[in-house]
């Protein structure tokens, strides 16, 4: 049985998927320890400790995200309308979708949204971010539609067309990306100038990217909430400083939005579960004051 997960079944959130994500937990992770409740802050995203899976998972991501790949990603999402429906809906749709490059979390995407959604809501933060917390990784979602596996999808990003970043995790995988061997791509600047500004970079095609285009133009959310869906991935800048050679003022502003918004999704993973029924109403009514009822997704 494949270890990832991510049939088009419409299922009841509350029934059968619950059960088949039980079900491959017990397959996928049988150290339960690495999801105790009461888990360090340091011991999240400890990827010299992580398994075979997430580690196979990075090399093969930093081998295929190409500048190639990238413009061929970004064309095929400009060229068709993949779905039409509610924010709720495609939260459903998530549900049994398990992320292979997440060293932190067992439990199945709507899960990790009203985890982060609820710590969001508990500290007092205003409804935008609430909602920010809640749809943050519905671009996953593309692995529904025909994405060509979790490499384009999923995982930490970084970005394309100037040299690899030392920063980004397991750094070494990037020898076999032909891109580190370009003699464009592989530069400090690449094809970028200095301090162009991250509207301006190619960052590596997955649920970020995807997530913020859709909602860019069918969403009232904030400059800062749409900051925190495309850069939530984005480690290498956001919590290590990298690329401050291509970053610009405004990118300093939203930084601290991002950064903001991090512990909420990292460390919401160990929280206790999250009842999806009793939650929907209040949620809805959130999801109604920022999106129309349907979008093109
Ligand atoms: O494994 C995780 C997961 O894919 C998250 O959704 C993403 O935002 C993180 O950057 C990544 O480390
Ligand atoms: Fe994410
Ligand atoms: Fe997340």
């Amino acid at each position: 049985m494949p270890v990832s997960v991510h049939s088009g079944r419409d299922l009841d959130v509350t029934s059968d998927a619950i059960d088949d994500v039980n079900v491959l937990k017990g397959k996928l992770w049988d150290d339960k320890s690495e999801f105790d409740e009461n888990k360090d802050k340091t011991r999240f995203r400890d990827y010299d400790a992580a398994c075979d899976r997430v580690k196979a998972f990075y090399k093969e991501q930093h081998e295929k995200q190409t500048v190639e790949f990238n413009i061929k990603a970004r064309v095929d999402f400009k060229s068709k309308t993949r779905a039409r429906m509610s924010v709720w809906e495609a939260m459903e749709k998530l549900n049994t979708l398990i992320d292979e490059s997440d060293p932190d979390t067992s439990v199945s995407q709507i899960e990790h949204l009203l985890q982060t959604a609820e710590a969001i809501r508990r500290d007092g933060k205003p409804e935008w971010m609430q909602v920010a917390g809640l749809v943050h990784d519905l671009g996953k979602l593309l692995l529904l539609f025909g994405s060509e596996g979790q490499w384009d999808v999923v995982g930490d990003t970084f970005v394309v067309g100037c040299r690899f970043s030392d920063k980004i995790i397991y750094p070494d995988t990037f020898t076999a990306n032909p891109d580190s061997h370009d003699s464009v791509y592989s530069t400090k600047y690449g094809i970028y100038q200095p301090h162009c500004g991250l509207d301006n970079v190619m960052l590596s095609w997955g649920h970020d990217e995807y997530l913020y285009n859709v909602f860019k133009d069918q969403s009232t959310l904030p400059a800062e909430a749409l900051a925190m869906i495309r850069y939530h991935s984005f480690y290498p800048w956001h919590r290590e400083g990298a690329y401050s050679h291509l970053a610009n003022e405004k990118d300093e502003q939203i930084l601290a939005a991002v950064q903001a918004f991090n512990p909420y999704d990292l460390y919401s993973k160990t929280d206790s579960p999250c009842d999806p029924v009793k939650l929907r109403p209040y949620y809805e009514g959130l999801i109604s004051k920022f999106f129309p009822p349907v979008l093109d997704w």
